[in-house]
């Protein structure tokens, strides 16, 4: 679907992206994970042309290629109603009459707001406007969807009705390009990602080859006298919220040295439980920082 090389972009004497390459197949969910100030914005805007003075090459493969880009600052009129919001990006796109009515009326319908249709959007919460924020993206139904952290400052309903959308353009066979320094989202909605820091990628792939390969899995036990001595041979040991976490290649080896040592000395932990790695410990371990404000 797209093909990015080799993209350096500067603002003033600012490198904001340095050499960036990427490869994102038709039909995926694809992640843009990093920090702030990462550059993950820019190159969205690169792609979605926004940004048009920039060094290295964007190719698109699809030959009927409508993009929908949902910008992460919200871009609605206020002082109208959503429905004239979503009329306005229609005709942007050529529709008009009747094709354009029912268009706003499945739009509507697809981003829950039907009964607030005709309502300013000034009176709108945060999470409504986030959502008719994407209905202005899909009024052209794009085969392409890029989107920049549209679930920023919204409630935990409606950043559930933002996933369930995303999940339909999936099944519907759309690709996607979601940016979010929530890696927890990416984790959950994309199929591969881009790790990016300080302007480069650090890593990209399959998120499940990026966990098995970048992340160590743990163990975590909590009850009083329950970790033996040896168990630092298993890996390394750290005080966690009133337990320990035992980093190991071998889970099962450490959780089995735990749970013979806890029968042997008639001991009940209150916890034992392994510990699955996540796409943040594959950020942490490939970039050695923590998350950079
Ligand atoms: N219009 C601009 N003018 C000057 N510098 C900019 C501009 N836009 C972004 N930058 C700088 O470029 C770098 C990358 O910013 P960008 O917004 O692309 O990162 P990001 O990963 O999207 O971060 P965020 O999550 O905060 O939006 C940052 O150092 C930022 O300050």
């Amino acid at each position: 679907m797209l093909t990015i090389n080799n993209i350096d972009k500067y603002y003033a004497d600012d490198q904001a992206l340095s050499n960036v390459s990427l490869n994102i197949p038709a039909g995926t969910c694809y992640g843009l994970v990093g920090p702030n100030g990462a550059g993950k914005s820019t190159l969205i805007k690169i792609i979605a042309s926004v940004i048009k003075d920039f060094d290295g090459e964007v190719h698109f493969s699809h030959n009927k290629l409508r993009i929908g880009y949902v910008p992460q600052e919200i871009a609605l009129e206020e002082t109208v109603s959503a429905r004239d919001n979503l009329n306005f990006f229609g005709k942007l796109y050529g529709l008009l009459g009747t094709a354009l009515k029912r268009r706003t009326d499945e739009v509507l319908s697809e981003v829950g707001l039907t009964e607030r249709g005709k309502d300013k959007v000034q009176t709108f919460s945060g999470g409504m406007k986030r959502r008719l924020n994407i209905g202005c993206a899909i009024m052209h139904k794009p085969n392409l969807i890029i989107m920049d952290e549209p679930t920023v400052g919204i409630d935990p309903q409606s950043r559930r009705y933002i996933f369930q959308m995303i999940e339909q353009f999936k099944q519907g066979g759309r690709t996607i390009i979601y940016a979010s320094h929530y890696m927890e989202e990416i984790e959950q909605l994309c199929n591969e990602a881009a790790f990016m820091d300080q302007g480069k990628i650090v890593k990209n792939g399959s998120i499940d080859r990026l966990l098995q390969k970048h992340a160590v899995p743990s163990v975590y036990v909590k009850g009083e006298n329950c970790l033996p001595e040896g168990i630092g041979q298993c890996g390394s040991v750290m005080n966690m919220s009133g337990g320990h976490l035992i980093t190991t290649n071998d889970p099962l080896e450490a959780m089995e040295n735990i749970l013979t040592f806890c029968r042997k000395s008639n001991l009940e932990p209150d916890r034992l439980e392994l510990v699955k790695p996540r796409l943040e410990d594959v950020f942490f371990s490939l970039t050695g920082s923590q998350l950079r404000d």
